[in-house]
C-alpha cells in the first residue's frame, strides 16, 4: 500500500464484549478527505477511538500511519498520537491559558525545546487557521468557532500524517460550521489527509467527498449523487 495512511482489513471493533462494527475494509490514501457518517450510536466514535489507540483492535488487520493496530502496545500510543492530529467536538483546550500557551504546552510535551522554532511553528499553524492575531487571548475569550480553529491549529503542530476529526462542527451553529469546514478544506488542499466523523449532512452536500457510512454494524462506502 504505497500511499495509504490507514488500512483496515476484515476488522471488527468492540466496546467491551459488544460487537460494534465488523468486516471493516477501508483504505485512506495520502491527501484524501473522507467523511465518516452514520446515525447516533452506529459506531463512528468507536471507529475513531480504535484509530487513535483508545480501543484495542481485537480482530482483523489494521495499519495507521505505519503502526500495526493489532500489535499496538500501550507505550507506543503517545508516538502514534504524535503522527495524528486529533480534533474533538468539544475542542478540549486548556481554559486557564492563552492560545499560544495551549500550543506551547503541546510542543513541549512532544519534545520541542528550541524557543525560536516553537514560536515560528506556532505562528505557522495559527496563520493556517486565520488566528494569528489571537495568540495572546485566553481561550475562554474566543467564540466556539475560534476555539475549534485553535484546536485545528494544535492538531497541525507536529505535521500529522492523518487528521482525525470527530464531529468537529457538532457544537457549532451552521454558519460557524461552514467557517470551520472551510479551514479543514484549506488544510486538505495544502496536502493534509483528513478523516472527519459527522452527522451534518448539509456539510456533505456543500463539500462532497469520499464518504463512509456506519450502519447495521458495517461500514460502507456511499456514493453521493450530484445536483
Ligand atoms: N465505553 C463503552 N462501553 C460499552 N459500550 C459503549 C461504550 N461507548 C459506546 N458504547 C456503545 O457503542 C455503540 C457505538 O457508540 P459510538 O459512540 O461509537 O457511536 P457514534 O456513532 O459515535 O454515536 P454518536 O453520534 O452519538 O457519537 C453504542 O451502542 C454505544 O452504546
Amino acid at each position: 500500500m504505497p500511499d495509504s495512511v490507514l488500512y483496515l482489513k476484515n476488522a471488527s471493533i468492540y466496546q467491551r464484549e459488544n460487537l460494534i462494527l465488523s468486516e471493516i475494509n477501508v483504505t485512506i490514501n495520502k491527501g484524501d478527505f473522507v467523511y465518516l457518517i452514520g446515525k447516533t450510536g452506529t459506531g463512528k466514535s468507536s471507529f475513531m477511538k480504535t484509530l487513535y489507540g483508545d480501543i484495542p483492535l481485537r480482530e482483523g488487520e489494521g495499519s495507521i500511519v505505519d503502526f500495526d493496530l493489532r500489535a499496538l502496545k500501550e507505550k507506543q500510543i503517545p508516538f502514534l498520537r504524535r503522527k495524528l492530529g486529533i480534533v474533538f467536538q468539544d475542542f478540549k483546550l486548556l481554559n486557564d491559558r492563552t492560545v499560544k500557551e495551549n500550543l506551547l504546552f503541546i510542543l513541549k510535551a512532544t519534545g520541542w525545546v528550541d524557543q525560536k522554532a516553537m514560536n515560528s511553528k506556532i505562528d505557522e499553524v495559527l496563520s493556517k487557521v486565520d488566528m494569528k492575531d489571537s495568540g495572546n487571548k485566553f481561550t475562554y475569550q474566543l467564540s466556539g468557532g475560534e476555539q475549534q480553529r485553535v484546536a485545528i491549529a494544535r492538531a497541525l503542530l507536529n505535521d500529522p500524517e492523518l487528521i482525525l476529526a470527530d464531529e468537529p462542527t457538532g457544537n457549532l451553529d451552521p454558519q460557524t460550521s461552514v467557517e470551520v469546514m472551510e479551514v479543514l478544506q484549506d488544510i486538505n488542499k495544502q496536502g493534509n489527509t483528513i478523516l472527519m466523523a459527522t452527522h451534518d449532512y448539509a456539510l456533505l452536500l456543500k463539500y462532497p467527498s469520499k464518504t463512509l457510512k456506519c450502519d447495521g454494524n458495517k461500514v460502507f462506502e456511499v456514493v453521493q449523487r450530484k445536483g
